[in-house]
């Protein structure tokens, strides 16, 4: 019997793989003392993990090569140097023979005794070394005792990531090749795990709230992320019934295809650009192979994550210059760095915060960086001669936050002037808005800013008070309801007030149930994950904006979501 459970569908589509859990195993053992006459075999035991680590270890070491740069491999040579380490791995064979200790018994007491010289040293570089033991020592322990730890990194065949949750910077990490999907216990729609697999176009399922104690023995799992099921234990009849749902849901990506080269125009004759957000350079090759008409959020802060150094000014402008050129003259909107909230970078020593997504995030973090502003803020604006840049500074609260970001890249444009380095002189500089300050001053803000795109994971989660990590509460992420639709509102018209345009990049752009509302209501550019824009194409071909200006009306005019969910369907259902 299979089990089904049910969460939040986080990125489109069905994978069936193997479940991998990465669910970090309990290395707890109880001890015992072996005979005398088993000790031989035991010293075998130990070898043998110590062998099955190096073979992880340099498996790991050539991947992080590849992902991130010999320098950041080098920890690992340092691993491999602790388990040839006679001085360590002598004492442990000498507990084993000549006091009859179990193999995970004797590593863990010589492990404790040189982790507590270690850390007793006044020297820093001897006090590290003390950390490879630990991490050394819970590889091989982990082998003993035959609980393999997770390793993302490593896997090396398809797989159905199973955790409690991820992050970020694990999402980043993800090869493609080998997950096919993920789910987790927790998380929104919003999450940013869940931003990343669309991006990557692999299927997930989020906040299922106890799929690691359900999936916790492997097996085989069906991950449908259009619904948000999950399937454990699929039966062949099930496995049988999916595969004919993907061989479907194929034809129909195949059918959209078709839409790939057309304007995104409505019935009545009004164009919209449909663009696709972006976390990484790598992810340009989905968004030109699904027919997008530019990037209308680049989300840089992933170039920041998954390593222990921060990009210097080189390496980021050709990451900009290489999506810049990628896009040819189509327009790319790069916003700057959005650390902090659950987006952590280790090269940065960020304070724990009690509410991370209210403190010391995005332009806050980099105002009060300004080193690591400008070199982001160079980079780019050297690599504007390459294409079509807009820049767009994040969770701005404050005109006087925008003022200030704009005046350090000017100083920074002016800098780079003055040292004979070509910048584009017409480059367009605006704001998400994404906190509802924002959006209810959007009048003055059209003043000063050339465009706005509006952060609806944020401003959703900040209008409703309602954590967008949390699933708990993620019953109250409700993009048709009319408080939302009433500041989005108020954005566009201001903006227009100003001739300024206004785009889109939250997840709601690319929500079939909120386009025609944000066709209604005016909006110019809509951003969204790569894989939503054919369907967002073809959906937008069969509206009709005057329709669609009466529905958003009397939406703006509604008590609640539900009510406007249902305008939406009886509007849209008359086509
Ligand atoms: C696009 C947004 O930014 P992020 O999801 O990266 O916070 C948003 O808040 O809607
Ligand atoms: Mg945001």
């Amino acid at each position: 019997m299979s089990k089904i459970l049910n969460g939040i569908g986080a990125s489109e589509g069905i994978a069936m793989a193997k479940a991998y859990s990465l669910a970090e195993p309990d290395l707890n053992f109880t001890e015992t003392s072996i005979e005398g006459s088993a000790s031989a075999e035991e010293v075998q035991k130990f070898r043998d993990s110590i062998h099955n680590t190096k073979v992880e270890i340099t498996k790991i070491r050539n991947h992080a090569e590849k992902a991130v740069g010999p320098e950041h491999a080098a920890i690992f040579e340092a691993h491999l140097l602790v388990l040839d380490d006679p001085e360590f791995i002598g004492p442990i064979e000498e507990k084993v023979t000549g006091e009859l200790r179990s193999a995970p018994q004797a590593l863990v007491e010589v492990r404790d005794q040189f982790i507590s010289t270690f850390e007793n040293m006044e020297n820093e570089y001897m006090k590290e070394r003390a950390a490879d033991i630990k991490d050394v020592s819970k590889r091989v322990l982990s082998h003993l005792l035959g609980r393999p730890l997770p390793d993302p990194a490593s896997i090396d065949e398809a797989v159905i990531i199973i955790a409690d949750d991820l992050t970020p910077s694990d999402t980043a990490q993800l090869d493609k090749r080998f997950v096919k999907g993920f789910v987790t216990n927790a998380g929104g729609r919003t999450s940013h795990s869940a931003i990343m697999a669309r991006s990557l176009e692999i299927p997930a399922v989020v906040g299922t709230k106890e799929v690691t104690a359900s999936a916790a023995g492997g097996g085989m799992v069906i991950v449908d992320g259009t619904v948000g099921d999950v399937i454990i234990g699929a039966t062949a009849k099930e496995i049988k019934a999916y595969e004919l749902k993907a061989e479907n849901l194929e034809q129909e990506r195949e059918n959209l295809l078709e839409l790939k080269g057309d304007e995104t125009k409505t019935q009545d004759g009004v164009t919209v650009e449909l663009a696709a957000n972006i976390g990484t350079p790598d992810d340009v090759d989905g968004v030109l192979a699904n027919g997008a008409e530019g990037i209308g959020l680049f989300r840089t802060e992933f170039l920041y994550m998954g390593r222990d150094t921060l990009p210097e000014e080189d390496e980021q402008y050709e990451a900009y210059k290489s999506v810049l050129e990628k896009m040819d003259d189509q327009p790319v909107v790069v916003r700057t760095i959005d650390i902090g909230g659950d987006k952590e970078v280790p090269a940065l020593d960020m304070p724990k915060e009690l509410n991370p997504f209210l403190g010391y995030r995005a332009v806050r973090l980099a105002l009060g960086n300004k080193e690591l502003f400008r070199t982001q803020l160079r980079a780019l604006l050297r690599a504007s001669v390459h294409g079509n840049l807009k820049i767009m500074f994040p969770m701005i609260a404050t005109i006087q936050e925008f003022e200030e970001a704009k005046a350090l890249l000017v100083e920074c444009r002016d800098e780079l002037k003055a040292d004979k380095v070509d910048v584009k002189d017409d480059i367009e500089v605006g704001i998400m808005v994404e906190i509802p300050s924002a959006a209810i001053l959007a009048d003055e803000f059209a003043k000063v800013v050339d465009f706005f795109s509006i952060g609806t994971n944020d401003l959703i989660q900040y209008t409703f008070a309602a954590d967008r990590m949390n699933e708990n509460v993620s019953y109250l992420y409700q993009p048709g309801h009319p408080a939302l639709l009433r500041l989005i509102d108020n954005v566009i018209k201001s903006a227009h007030a100003e001739d300024k345009w206004v785009g889109m990049c939250g997840e709601m752009a690319g929500d079939p149930e909120a386009v025609p509302l944000l066709i209604g209501l005016g909006l110019d550019e809509f951003s969204m994950s790569a894989g939503s824009v054919l369907k967002a194409r073809r959906q937008i071909k069969n509206l009709k904006k005057t329709d669609m200006q009466h529905l958003a009306e009397t939406a703006l005019r509604s008590p609640d979501a539900e009510t406007v969910n249902a305008l939406i369907k009886e509007y849209t259902e008359r086509i």
